[in-house]
């Protein structure tokens, strides 16, 4: 396949590696620097673009591929306030469009487990819920994606909690989730969920020990969308 990667920093290097292991083409690398050869490329054989670039550049990266009607994965965190947007223009252009917070096989199992263990933590009284995150220095946004999917994977359900906060911010209401941000070099993403009680503490946590599972996830994405139409999730992707 021909693939262009929108954003080549940790994630995009990466991700170019796996794609070139696995025999595809890597036509064009885009980084801040170098935004305009996108005015100039033909997209005619471009199969797929890879987006992992920051959250002030996913809406123009993501709008450009599918005005362009080449499918799209994304997996840029911290912009989700305008996907209703995106969404609505893979719709219009019937291009493929797939962003997950999350890439890694593990983490989608993790986030199965989250969702059980929030159903059944629904019938017990006297825990409470809290969630947190550990990422390096360099990251953007907070909470993380994963963080975000995970509360929503709570809130779900359990009928007490309608809307996360950041635990260092006042919470606007009770049923809210507290999410707490640890910025720490060089974790390359660890996720904690608690329920904590006086007589007991719950716990389930995943820890990535690089970003490979992240990028193969990517690829893997990649090497199924061309053909798709709309928009797509974790859930059209994976069997479970
Ligand atoms: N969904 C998932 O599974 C995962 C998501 N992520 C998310 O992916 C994103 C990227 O992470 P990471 O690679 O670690 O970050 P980096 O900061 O290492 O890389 C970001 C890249 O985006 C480039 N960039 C900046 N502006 C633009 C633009 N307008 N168009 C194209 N590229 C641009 C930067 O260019 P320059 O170098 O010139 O500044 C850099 O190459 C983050 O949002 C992160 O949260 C990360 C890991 C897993
Ligand atoms: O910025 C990162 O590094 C990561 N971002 C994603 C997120 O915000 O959840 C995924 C992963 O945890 C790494």
């Amino acid at each position: 396949m021909n693939i262009i990667l929108l954003g080549y920093g940790k994630m995009g290097k990466i991700i170019g590696e796996i794609a070139e292991s696995r025999g595809h083409q890597i036509l064009l690398k885009i980084d801040e620097n170098n935004r305009e050869l996108l005015d100039s490329i033909d997209p005619k054989p471009i199969d797929v673009a890879i987006e992992f670039s920051q959250p002030e550049a996913a809406v123009s990266n993501i709008s450009w591929c599918l005005n362009h009607g080449i499918p799209v994965v994304s997996g840029t965190t911290g912009w989700l306030d305008q996907k209703p947007q995106m969404d609505q223009l893979a719709e219009e252009k019937q291009t493929g469009f797939f962003y997950a917070s999350n890439f890694s096989i593990g983490v989608n199992v993790f986030f199965k487990v989250n969702e059980y263990l929030a159903k059944l933590m629904n019938e017990v009284s006297g825990y409470e819920v809290s969630i947190e995150e550990i990422h390096h220095t360099a990251k953007k946004d907070a909470p993380s994606g994963t963080a975000i999917t995970l509360a929503e994977g709570i809130i779900k359900n359990q009928q007490a909690f309608t809307a996360w906060h950041l635990s260092d911010q006042a919470s606007e209401n009770g049923q809210s989730i507290p999410i707490s941000s640890k910025r720490i070099d060089p974790a390359p993403g660890t996720h904690i969920i608690r329920y904590q009680s006086e007589i007991d503490d719950i716990e389930i946590s995943h820890t990535a020990h690089s970003r490979q599972g992240f990028a193969l996830g990517a690829v893997l994405v990649a090497e199924w969308l061309p053909g798709k139409k709309g928009v797509l999730t974790m859930n059209d992707f994976l069997s479970f």
